[in-house]
């Protein structure tokens, strides 16, 4: 029998929802995580100081008994928001980061921006007090291919945004191409990206060779091969600047398998199980806490968990349930696609 001991890892990057769905789905998360960035696009989304401190008393209150997991909160950027409100949430602790979706990039965005001018007195200040900016990048040009919307955008968004205000601290979110893993790589700072676990495990074929597949279909959309390959050198090379944000992302069912399905895998139950697989793949299980537990503390300024989890390696593949059922709908869990074979003690 095989283990790894790591510290215990942090998800940064992570949808938790409201209501009987966040009750239905953070047990998943809090049993391997010890903390969350927890993604603001509710509807109505999580804008202010305010909102922020609510929705995190909501999930407080939603965890397991016993639990002492830890959201961090992040606010959604929009072309209304008050700096000096964001400053203030930074400061009391409230909120980590600023999220910033373009207007229509991504599921519930419609609140997001369509201007950068119009916000940037509020990447600004994000920039002088040192709080974080978490991007979906992607463009949302109608004329542009989807396949192509991140490179754009960081030809034509990042880039300009990056030399317009160097100071201010980026995570490019939930990266998806060799291109974003080359723009991180060649900055000399400020910049990190976070990688998902799916898109380590699949490419564009799992959604669409032979039948369409709801359940892998997700923004940034999977891309070919040689991507998943590029995202999976970056993930075990141990470089500081990629970590862990699992995009898990909860949706009901019913609105997955629909003739207009809706965005997001939902991986939470079994992401560390499909992270050792591939870092055992890669050759690269001693790579496997700086990309989980260590690299993403560093880069938010915060100490690493001091506990450990420890993950065994079975004879036979492991298993895990289809779906979770919650009071919000049931809800597909991420299938892998290969057998995996470890498992969080
Ligand atoms: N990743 C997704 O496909 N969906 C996310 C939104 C996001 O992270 O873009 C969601 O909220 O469902
Ligand atoms: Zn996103
Ligand atoms: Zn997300």
């Amino acid at each position: 029998m095989t283990t790894i001991e790591i510290p215990r890892p942090d998800d940064w990057h992570l949808h938790l929802r409201d209501g009987d769905m966040l009750a239905g789905v953070l047990p998943a998360t809090a049993q391997h995580f010890a903390r969350a960035v927890i993604m603001p696009n509710l509807v109505p989304p999580v804008v202010t100081r305010a909102d922020a401190e609510a929705y995190r008393r909501r999930i407080l209150a939603a965890r397991p008994a016993g639990s002492d997991f830890e959201p961090l909160m992040t606010l959604y950027l929009t072309e209304a928001t008050d700096a000096h409100d964001v400053a203030e949430a930074f400061r009391a602790g409230v909120a980590m980061a600023v999220k910033l979706y373009p207007a229509g990039a991504t599921t519930n965005s419609a609140s997001g921006v369509r201007q950068l001018d119009k916000v940037m007195d509020v990447m600004e200040t994000m920039a002088e007090i040192g709080m974080v900016l978490c991007i979906h990048g992607e463009v949302t040009d109608p004329e542009i291919d989807i396949f192509d919307r991140e490179r754009v955008f960081i030809d034509t968004v990042l880039a300009p945004l990056r030399q317009r205000l160097p100071e201010l601290k980026i995570t490019l979110e939930h990266i998806t191409t060799e291109e974003g893993v080359a723009y991180v790589r060649a900055a000399d700072s400020n910049l990190a990206a976070t990688i998902t676990t799916h898109h380590l495990m699949i490419n564009r074929n799992a959604i669409l060779a032979g039948g369409i597949r709801p359940h892998y279909y997700c923004l940034p959309v999977a891309k070919r091969e040689k991507h998943r390959l590029a995202l999976r050198a970056a993930a075990t090379s141990g470089d500081q600047r990629f970590f862990l944000g699992t995009d898990s992302a909860p949706h009901d069912d019913r609105l997955k398998e629909s003739p207009c399905g809706c965005a997001g895998i939902f991986s939470a139950p079994n992401t560390m199980s499909c992270l050792a697989q591939v870092f055992e793949e890669e050759k690269a299980l001693d790579k496997l806490a700086a990309f989980a537990s260590l690299n993403g503390p560093a880069w938010y300024g915060l100490p690493p968990n001091a506990d450990t989890i420890t993950l065994v390696r079975s004879e036979t593949p492991v298993t895990f349930p289809d779906k979770i059922e919650t009071a919000a709908g049931a809800v597909t869990v991420f299938d892998p696609m290969v057998p995996v074979y470890w498992q969080v003690r």
